[in-house]
C-alpha cells in the first residue's frame, strides 16, 4: 500500500481510475465532481489533502473539453487546499495532436505571395515558403516602405494585395504582430477608409490588430475599421485557414492551475514535452504492443511491421528492430490542401508485404481513416492478414463502422481511453489494460524512484 498519497479519479475514465487505485492498494480520493445546471463544472474535495501528494487521473477523449476543465479546476482546488504536490495523470493527453497546417501539393505552406512582388522563386501555383508580407530587406523594392518610418509602413501595407486572403480577426492580430516587429502604430481614419475603397485590406488588418494590441481599448479608428472589415470581407482562395495551435495553451493552463508534474503516454509529438516548464513523463505504450505481438500473432518473426505514415516511422521501426522483423512504410504521397480533404491523400507503400502478415503500428486512431486506408493498400499489395496496433483508440465519429467494414482483421488498442462502448460495437477490437503501467509510474514518482524502467521494453 502506497502511503501519504491521494489519487483522485476524474470522470473521463472511471474504470481506469478504479484499476489504478486497486493496483496501488488505496481507495480513490474523495472528490465530488459534478455540474451546476448552467453547465459549469463543480469540484469539491471531500478529504484533507494538506501536505499530501495528489495524483489526478483524467484522460482525453469523450467530452474532452469538459474533462479538461474538470481537471484544471480539480488541480486548482487541491493546490489551494495546500496539497504538497499535484500530478496530472493524462493517459491520452488532450490537444497534443493538433491538425497540420494545410499543405499544397508541392509541400509548401499555403501562403500565397502577392502578385506584384514578381518574385522569380515562386512555385507554379504561386505559393511560396516565404512569409507574407516579406521580411524587410533594403534590396527588395516591396520592403522599402518598411524602413521609412510609420508613414512608409502605412503606404507599404496599403500596396500589399491580399484580396484573396481569408483571415480571421485573431489571425490578423497574430500576423500583424509578426509583421510590425514590435511597432504599435495606430492607423488614421483617413488611411483606413482609403484602403477600404481600394479593396486592399491589409491596413484593415492592421487596425484590427490595434484593437488587440491595445488590450481591448476600442477607439474610433478600430470600430470604423471593424465595420469596414465586415462589409468588405470576401472569402476567396489564398490564405485558406488559420489552425489554432492549442497545445501550448493547454500546457500553460495546466501549469497555471497548479500542476507540478505531468504523467502521460505516447504523446503524438514527443517534442510537446518542451511546451512545459514542469517535469513531463511520457510513458511508452510500445511494451504492451510488443508483448501482444509476441503472445498473440502466430509466426510474428515472419511478419512485417508497417508505419502508416512517415510521422510514426520511428515508433514502428523501434518495435520492428526489437522483434527482429521486416519493416515497411506507407508514404502519404500528396498532402491534402484542406484539413477536410485528409482522406483524399494518396498513399504509397515502401517495402514488401506480399504473402505476409502486416502489423500497422500507430500512436492513435481517431477517425480510423489512416489505418483503414492503410489496410486496404496492404491487402491490395498482397498482405495475407492486417493487424492495427494503436496506443490510443479515440475512435470518434463513425470510426467503428469504418473499421468493421475495412480490410483490417484485428485492431488492438490500449484502454488509455474508455473502450467499453467501442468493444460492444466492434468484434475486431481487442483492448490491452494500461492501468498497471500508470499505477507503477505513480508509485515510482511518489517514492522518487527512477521510472526509466517503464521506458524499456526489450
Ligand atoms: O484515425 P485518423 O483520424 O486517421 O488519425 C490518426 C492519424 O493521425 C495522426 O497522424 P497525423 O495524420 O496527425 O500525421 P503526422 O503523424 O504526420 O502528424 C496519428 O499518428 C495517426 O497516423
Amino acid at each position: 500500500m502506497v502511503r501519504n498519497i491521494v489519487v483522485i479519479g476524474g470522470s473521463s475514465h472511471p474504470q481506469l481510475n478504479e484499476s489504478i487505485c486497486e493496483i496501488l492498494g488505496i481507495p480513490q480520493g474523495n472528490a465530488i465532481l459534478s455540474k451546476f445546471s448552467i453547465g459549469e463544472t463543480r469540484v469539491e474535495i471531500g478529504e484533507s489533502v494538506r501536505g499530501k501528494d495528489v495524483y489526478i487521473i483524467q484522460s482525453g477523449g469523450g467530452k474532452v473539453n469538459d474533462h479538461l476543465m474538470e481537471l484544471l479546476i480539480t488541480i486548482s482546488a487541491c493546490k489551494t487546499a495546500s496539497a504538497k504536490k499535484v500530478t496530472a495523470v493524462l493517459p491520452l493527453f488532450p490537444y497534443s495532436r493538433q491538425s497540420d497546417v494545410p499543405y499544397n501539393k508541392t509541400g509548401a505552406p499555403l501562403v500565397k505571395s502577392p502578385n506584384q512582388f514578381n518574385k522569380p522563386d515562386l512555385a507554379d501555383d504561386g505559393y511560396t515558403f516565404d512569409s507574407t508580407p516579406p521580411t524587410p530587406h533594403p534590396d527588395k523594392p516591396w520592403s522599402r516602405g518598411l524602413t521609412n518610418g510609420i508613414d512608409g509602413l502605412h503606404k507599404s501595407l496599403a500596396k500589399v494585395h491580399i484580396d484573396d486572403y481569408e483571415i480571421s480577426p485573431t489571425t490578423h492580430t497574430a500576423r500583424y504582430a509578426h509583421y510590425s516587429n514590435g511597432i504599435t502604430s495606430h492607423p488614421k481614419r483617413s488611411d483606413i477608409s482609403e484602403t477600404s475603397k481600394s479593396g486592399d485590406y491589409f491596413l484593415r488588418q492592421q487596425a484590427s490588430s490595434h484593437v488587440s494590441l491595445t488590450n481591448g481599448v476600442n477607439d474610433d479608428n478600430a470600430s470604423v475599421t471593424s465595420e469596414g472589415q465586415k462589409s468588405a470581407f470576401k472569402p476567396s482562395p489564398g490564405y485558406k485557414q488559420w489552425v489554432a495551435q492549442a497545445g501550448t495553451l493547454v500546457a500553460d493552463l495546466l501549469t497555471c492551475a497548479g500542476a507540478d508534474h505531468i504523467i502521460t503516454m505516447d504523446l503524438h509529438d514527443p517534442q510537446y514535452q518542451g511546451f512545459f516548464d514542469i517535469p513531463v513523463d511520457n510513458l511508452y505504450g510500445r511494451p504492451l504492443l510488443k508483448r501482444y505481438i509476441q503472445q498473440h500473432i502466430p509466426d510474428f518473426k515472419q511478419c512485417v511491421i508497417v508505419s502508416p505514415d512517415a510521422g510514426g516511422a520511428k515508433r514502428a521501426t523501434a518495435i520492428a528492430d526489437s522483434l527482429g522483423t521486416e519493416f515497411a512504410l506507407i508514404h502519404k504521397e500528396r498532402r491534402p490542401t484542406k484539413i477536410t480533404d485528409r482522406q483524399n491523400a494518396t498513399m504509397m507503400l515502401v517495402g514488401e508485404v506480399a504473402g505476409k502478415t502486416a502489423i500497422l503500428i500507430d500512436d492513435l486512431a481517431d477517425t480510423s481513416n489512416t489505418i483503414t486506408r492503410a489496410a486496404k493498400l496492404l491487402k491490395k499489395e498482397g498482405a495475407s492478414k492486417v493487424y492495427a496496433l494503436v496506443t490510443h483508440g479515440v475512435l470518434s465519429g463513425d470510426a467503428i463502422e469504418r473499421i468493421n467494414a475495412s480490410a483490417l482483421d484485428h485492431v488492438v488498442v490500449t484502454n488509455s481511453i474508455d473502450q467499453r462502448e467501442h468493444k460492444l460495437k466492434c468484434p475486431k477490437l481487442e483492448v490491452l489494460e494500461v492501468g498497471h503501467v500508470f499505477a507503477e509510474a505513480i508509485r515510482r514518482v511518489h517514492y522518487g524512484e527512477s521510472i526509466s524502467v517503464l521506458f524499456q521494453y526489450d
